[in-house]
């Protein structure tokens, strides 16, 4: 068993915000995520659920550094114990720290899925890491040669692992890595979520699937409407919840289906 706390984290969030200026009319300014502080050690898989719209997919933008340019963030961000700015993103994103995307249109429609794994790693041998990276994902040889359309909706999820993950990564950040996919693929993914962690990987898992934060996360951060409510011991996420701290992370738990859909505490 780890002892997250004993370490300082590798990344903490402090108060952060993220406004958007809006110019409709009259310049207008609206709050997308409200003063959120969170931390994830080393090792750790945190996921973070929360309805569409609540701030899931600017939380890591703002991390990575790459939200939309109308977009302000305030707050504090510190990662490996300094602090996370523009200039330290520029060297750390896609080789500590990496993002797994929402969508696959993230992958170029017109090269090759094995050309795309080889951007960013050592020419001379981008060769044998991307057949390693294939290997590791479950991609046989040959996929290399395809473009996206060619393959299926698992496989193109298991290319962008192989694109975003480098030997180097020490934070992933994967927004909605298993949306539409069949239970096996989800499985797959969430194993190799695990792997990275087992590795010493810090994880934050963004995630409408609350059965796949549970299987995989210690910790379970819930946002509504921008704000993060409470961070969960995933193991509370069980019977009538009781163990919740937040009575709208028990909502959320009760009102699902496969709990019969029953009101919190009945
Ligand atoms: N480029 C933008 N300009 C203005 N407002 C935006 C922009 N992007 C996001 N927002 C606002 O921020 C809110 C949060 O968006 P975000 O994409 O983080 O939601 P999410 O929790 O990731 O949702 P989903 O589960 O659907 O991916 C949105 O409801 C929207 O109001
Ligand atoms: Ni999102």
């Amino acid at each position: 068993m780890i002892n997250f706390a004993a370490r300082p984290p590798l990344l903490s969030l402090e108060d952060l915000s993220v406004e958007f200026t809006r110019n409709v009319g009259r310049v207008r300014s609206v709050t997308a995520v409200r003063s959120l502080s969170l931390e994830l050690g080393e090792g750790e898989i945190l996921a973070v659920i929360g309805a569409s719209g609540s701030g899931k997919t600017l939380l890591a933008q703002a991390i990575l550094g790459i939200l939309p340019a109308n977009a302000t963030v305030t707050g504090q961000l510190r990662y490996d114990r300094e602090p996370l700015d523009e200039k330290r993103l520029r060297t750390l994103r896609g080789r500590e720290i990496s993002y797994i995307p929402q969508t696959v249109s993230h992958l170029d429609p017109l090269m090759t899925v094995g050309r795309q794994v080889r951007i960013g790693l050592d020419p001379r041998t981008a060769g044998l890491r991307q057949r390693e990276l294939f290997a590791r994902y479950g991609l046989a040889d040959d996929v290399a040669r395809l473009y996206p359309f060619q393959l299926s909706g698992g496989m193109l999820r298991r290319v962008l692992f192989a694109t975003s993950i480098r030997d180097s990564v020490r934070l992933v950040v994967a927004d909605e890595p298993t949306p539409g996919l069949h239970p096996d693929a989800v499985a797959e993914v969430l194993r190799h979520l695990r792997e990275l962690a087992e590795a010493g990987t810090a994880v934050l898992l963004i995630t409408h699937d609350i059965f796949a934060a549970i299987a995989v996360a210690q910790r379970i951060a819930v946002m509504h409407q921008g704000e993060l409510l409470s961070v969960e011991d995933a193991r509370a996420f069980a019977g009538d919840g009781a163990d919740l701290t937040h009575a709208f992370a028990r909502d959320l738990w009760c009102a699902l289906p496969q709990n019969q859909f029953r009101p919190a505490g009945a």
